[in-house]
């Protein structure tokens, strides 16, 4: 049954895989303010697909996406979910089929895990029974062990395990829209990391239309099926798969923001398994990597162990071949034989 709003009206659908947002000439101008902080911003989305909005500190990517969930009101412009127009609709009823992840994670602190998980189930009337599947269901897909999570408090978690059950809870409802503002952003770097691919794995299997906002163009390359580099009043200088960007900066503002290495930092891309492998070696103590990873998880392997080659292996830890640093840098087009440990670790 399609949720209604107070006027009656649908809001948004009930489907749990992603719908299209379309965003047009929409313009927000704080209060007080002469210069628009979003000018004339128009995007269209696919269902299903991971939008990231990439740009320096205060270009108005928060604002922009705020919009959408209306947070913040536009001044002007319209916004569209799956063609019906969110300023028509009632703004909480539309933020409970749309969900939220932001850097300060926002768990309740009075409130257990699973209360926390539960909140807008609750809100939508779900039965007791139903939510207490649903919270034991995320917790699941989260990683984190139900029967020892689900009564803690958030204080009494990590801020990796917090950032887990927030991704958790704005799934609650399975909305078909998810915003996601910095989501990683508090965390050290390998938490992060980790956090990253559970959510990439995530995204494989739930289809969700996203529009996730980051500082940090590496994070936008590994996660985004597009991405927009914004610049000042939200700007688009560029809106194109990380592959492209990464060939063919439209200008020298998106190529400062890619920073050097553009192409090392393809390398996140290719699959190790798409550069030509080797035969596996069989000596004792060859580092391996696993081959769903990609060629720069190889690359960093070869260099932090020194290995002359990884051998590259399957779930079952059988070795379908290897890979070394002239077989990355055949595949990539670039000689990367230069690279030391520490240009690696700025990829
Ligand atoms: N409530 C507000 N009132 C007035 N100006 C605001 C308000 N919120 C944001 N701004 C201004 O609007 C501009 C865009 O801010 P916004 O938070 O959208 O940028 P951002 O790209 O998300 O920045 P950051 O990466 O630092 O979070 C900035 O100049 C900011 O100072």
């Amino acid at each position: 049954m399609p949720e209604s709003t107070s006027t009656g009206v649908t809001a948004i659908p009930d489907k749990t895989t992603g719908v299209s947002i379309a965003l047009d000439n929409v313009v927000k101008t704080y209060p007080g303010q002469v210069t628009p902080a979003v000018d004339q911003f128009s995007m269209n989305v696919s269902p299903g697909e991971l939008i990231m909005f990439v740009g320096p500190s205060g270009c108005g990517k928060t604002t922009t996406m705020k919009m959408i969930n209306r947070i913040i009101e536009p001044t002007s412009g319209s916004i569209a979910i799956d063609g019906r127009d969110v300023l028509s609709l009632d703004p909480n009823e539309l933020r409970r089929h749309i969900g939220y992840v932001i850097q300060q994670v926002g768990l309740f602190p009075h409130m257990t895990i699973a209360e926390n998980i539960g909140v807008v189930p609750k809100l939508l009337g779900w039965s007791k029974k139903k939510i207490s599947d649903r919270v034991d269901e995320l917790l699941e897909t989260v990683q984190l062990d139900a029967r020892e999570f689900s009564g803690r408090y958030p204080k009494q978690l990590s801020g990796g395990q917090q950032q887990r059950v927030g991704v958790a809870r704005a799934l609650a409802a399975d909305p078909p829209v998810m915003l996601m503002d910095e989501p990683f952003g508090a965390t050290d770097p390998i938490t992060r990391e980790k956090l990253q691919a559970e959510f990439l794995h995530l995204q494989a299997t739930i289809g969700k239309t996203i529009i996730f906002v980051t500082h940090d163009f590496d994070e936008a390359v590994l996660l985004g099926d597009r991405i927009a580099v914004l610049s000042e009043r939200s700007q688009i200088e560029q809106f194109d798969t990380p592959a492209k960007i990464l060939a063919a900066p439209a200008n020298d503002y998106v190529s400062s923001f890619i920073g050097s290495g553009a192409a090392l930092k393809r390398l996140v891309l290719i699959p190790a398994t798409e550069a030509k492998l080797g035969a596996a070696s069989s000596a004792s103590g060859t580092p391996t990597i696993d081959a769903a990873r990609n060629l720069r998880d190889a690359l960093d392997l070869l260099i932090v162990t020194g290995a002359p080659l990884v051998n590259v292996v399957l779930g079952d830890g059988r070795a379908v071949g290897s890979l070394t640093v002239a077989s990355i840098s055949a595949t990539l087009g670039v000689e990367v034989l230069g690279a030391s440990a520490s240009s690696a670790s700025a990829l």
